[in-house]
């Protein structure tokens, strides 16, 4: 076993213990192309039920456009440090590069950078709620490499599109009009994801990314043959590899549409795992609604289910709140979604 920095090493309780992954066949895997649209909405429904999590095939992303992606990102990931941390993240604007990202106050072994589709976007400063001023969102983009910015940006303009897709097929899972949520998207916080995570010498210490739900809409995303993505599952009794299928992307629920669900679909708590030999490259794109967008469970499954499950609360200030509490590592509440529940 080799030897890693302290801040990386989780306590006992929250180590990856190799031996118990569950392995199961079982994650559903939705054809996007078939023919019949009441089949595909029920598998998606069911999916979103009994997993939070699915694969998707015959998406319509060329496999062409993310080995595109997965060059730009290797490159980028192989910058000096120098250059990377010219284009570091702060405290206002989450995007560029991060290599000290916390989950659960423990660093994750892994370096990333993000950046938003719609660069010049506007999002609160604060989280103040009396506090109206909003800030312009920047992207950071290397200079040094020159298809990178276009690379990305036509990621993220094709996943931009299947999201739509997708919000619609969930959306009439649930018995809810298929555009029911479109409006929320104006001012859209949506944004590309590069993770990067280096072979770990203490992979039974560590994590590249601690168990966690994504605060977003739905995420997106495509990864490479390494696999290190699991999924919790109660009732099959643990974490759970979503194994990478060649040509296929991940989609999983995030907490907005749980909230919008009315609990109905759960966000699922996810995490990666790292390992000693192979580095490991994902490429996420999280699906947000717009900063102005209060988010609340949808009227008609509120009135078919008797009672509202959580209390409507104003996405960018409770975004703000996530991003510069996570920024400056503080445990705080009003960052998680079970901190707007009603409990019945
Ligand atoms: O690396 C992955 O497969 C997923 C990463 C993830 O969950 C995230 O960035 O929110
Ligand atoms: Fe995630």
């Amino acid at each position: 076993m080799g030897e890693i920095n302290s801040a990386y090493i989780l306590s006992t309780e929250h180590r990856p213990n190799f031996s118990s992954f569950i392995k199961v066949d079982k994650i559903p895997i939705i054809d996007l192309s078939q023919t019949s649209q009441e089949n595909l909405i029920s598998d998606i429904g069911k999916a979103c039920e009994e997993w939070g999590f699915f694969h998707i095939i015959n998406h319509g992303v060329s496999s062409d456009l993310i080995n595109k992606v997965a060059n730009e990102t290797k490159k980028f990931f192989q910058l000096s440090m120098e250059e990377k941390k010219k284009l570091r993240r702060d405290a206002v604007n989450a995007t560029g590069y991060h290599d000290s990202e916390h989950t659960n106050l423990t660093k994750d072994w892994k370096e990333v950078y993000d950046c938003l589709i719609n660069e010049g976007i506007q999002y609160p400063c604060t989280d103040d709620p009396n506090d109206l001023e909003l800030w312009t969102l920047k992207n950071h983009w290397p200079q040094s490499l020159p298809h990178f910015r276009e690379t990305i940006a036509e990621y993220g303009e094709k996943l931009e599109k299947l999201s739509f897709k997708l919000l619609e097929l969930i959306s009439l899972s649930l018995g809810l009009s298929g555009d029911k949520f479109f409006d929320c998207f104006e001012n859209q916080l949506s944004l590309v994801r590069l993770n990067y995570y280096p072979p770990c010498p203490s992979p039974d210490l560590a994590l590249g990314i601690g168990p966690h739900k994504d605060p977003c809409v739905l995420t997106i995303v495509a990864q490479d043959d390494t696999g290190g993505l699991q999924v919790k599952n109660n009732s099959v009794g643990g974490w759970v590899p979503i194994e990478p299928i060649p040509g296929a992307l991940v989609v999983n629920v995030g907490d907005v549409f749980q909230v919008w669900s009315n609990d109905k679909y759960d966000s699922a708590i996810h995490r990666a795992v790292v390992n000693s030999q192979k580095e490991r490259y994902s490429y996420p794109f999280f699906f947000f609604p717009g900063h102005d967008v209060m988010v609340k469970p949808a009227e008609e499954l509120v009135s078919e289910q008797g009672l509202a499950k959580y209390k409507p609360y104003n996405f960018g200030k409770y975004y703000s709140n996530r991003t510069r509490h996570d920024f400056n590592k503080e445990k705080v509440a009003g960052k998680e979604i079970h901190d707007f529940k009603i409990s019945d």
